[in-house]
């Protein structure tokens, strides 16, 4: 008789070689489970690694930017830059989690659900390379743009698909302008500022920050214009600067040092283009290049005024030496401004005036005091606000 065999309780071998199968099963699993995990791991590493080296990695960017500034002893774009490098907002991860997706993606139709994350993931995306043009220098978004092309190409789908639900486009207006003001004789009242060549015809010349629109626009109705009006011929010439060569019009130029020659320009356009923490650089720009009588037009998103109303930028850029000729905030997203750069003999009247006033009181001009201003912050942080674009 077996040990501890009793009639009607039965032990069963089998059973017990159960229960030793059951440990193996066990271990068997916890090892499956094991590997899972570092798999699992494995990949996380490899996806972070890639999204890095796909698309900028936020604090290295900042930190080469950083390295620049200090080069250039910029004390105010510094401190911003140092405050930036150390953000990692949901867009940031928002947008490695792209690069992500878009590695991962397995080559099927998105789900319904997916296209719909699909989009709220380029959104965030865009929206974090909008804010990364509005909080750094001019210059360092044109080396932004240089050393990662595919940036501006990102942003402007952004860009384009934001702007098709605004009532109108602010381009659009500077065209209509144009061509309104085109009717009438160069330098006549209304008419649009010309200059006159040395065989003393009279020359527009007009400049231009946008992708290609306008430039275009223009081309095309001076070419008709032309054929119409053999007696009234207008002579013009359009140069557009961005950062990116997406056309042969366009120059690739951070719009702070464009390659034309004092006086030369009759119309400057920055249509919300004023994106660089430094854009009073830009208006500098516009100023020298501009002949005297020469105008400027900016259009720029309501949002971004700090004051709401933009008096305190119209005032920003009288001290550049601008005259104030009109603002209209007839538009729901954008204002549109005119300005235009004085005749030669005000020019020398006031600097005049200035130098006598100078001689005899030691006053501090307003315009070193916007100097002052701007160099201990950048005015991108309080005479214009980023444009921020809202979650959709
Ligand atoms: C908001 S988009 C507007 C584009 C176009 N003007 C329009 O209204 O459709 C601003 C444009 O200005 C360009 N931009 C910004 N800062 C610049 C700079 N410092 N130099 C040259 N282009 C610049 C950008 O690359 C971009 O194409």
């Amino acid at each position: 008789m077996e040990l501890f065999k009793v009639d009607g309780w039965n032990i069963k071998t089998d059973k017990v070689a159960f229960a030793e199968n059951k440990k193996k099963k066990l271990q068997d699993k916890k090892n499956k489970k094991a590997k899972a995990n570092k798999k699992l791991k494995d990949n996380a590493k490899k996806k972070a690694t890639s999204a890095n080296s796909i698309v900028v990695n936020p604090d290295v960017k900042m930190r080469k930017f950083g390295e620049k500034k200090d080069q250039s002893l910029s004390p105010s774009s510094s401190t911003e830059i140092d405050k930036t490098s150390t953000k990692r907002n949901h867009e940031e991860i928002a947008k490695e989690d792209i690069d992500s997706t878009i590695q991962s993606k397995p080559q099927r139709k998105l789900t319904p659900l997916q296209q719909k994350m699909m989009a709220k993931l380029t959104g965030s995306r865009f929206r974090w390379i909008n804010e990364q043009f509005y909080t750094i220098d001019s210059g360092s978004a044109l080396d932004l743009v240089k050393k990662q092309p595919e940036l501006f190409d990102e942003y402007h789908d952004g860009f384009r698909s934001q702007v098709q639900s605004w009532p109108e486009n602010p381009i659009d207006v500077f065209v209509n302008q144009l061509k309104a003001r085109s009717q009438k004789p160069v330098n006549a009242p209304g008419g649009l500022p010309g200059l006159t060549d040395d065989n003393k015809k009279l020359l527009l010349l007009i400049w231009v920050v946008v992708k290609q629109k306008l430039a275009l626009e223009v081309n095309n109705f001076y070419k008709s214009f032309n054929q119409k009006n053999r007696k009234w011929k207008r002579n013009h010439e359009v140069h557009s600067f961005d950062l990116k060569k997406v056309n042969d019009r366009i120059t690739v130029a951070d719009i702070k040092n464009v390659p034309l020659p004092d006086n030369s320009c009759t119309i400057v356009i920055f249509c919300l283009s004023l994106m660089g923490t430094n854009f009073l650089d830009f208006i500098k720009e516009a100023y020298r290049i501009l002949a005297p009588r020469g105008e400027l037009w900016i259009a720029e998103i309501k949002s971004r005024f700090a004051d709401g109303k933009g008096d305190e930028f119209v005032t920003a850029l009288k001290l550049m030496g601008f005259f104030h000729k009109n603002t209209d905030d007839e538009n729901k997203m954008f204002t549109r401004f005119e300005f235009f750069k004085p005749a030669q003999d005000i020019i020398e009247e006031r600097k005049a005036k200035l130098e006598r006033r100078q001689k005899f009181i030691e006053v501090e001009t307003e315009k070193e005091e916007l100097e002052k201003k701007r160099q201990k912050t950048a005015e991108g942080k309080w005479l214009l606000k980023p444009c921020i674009y809202k979650r959709r």
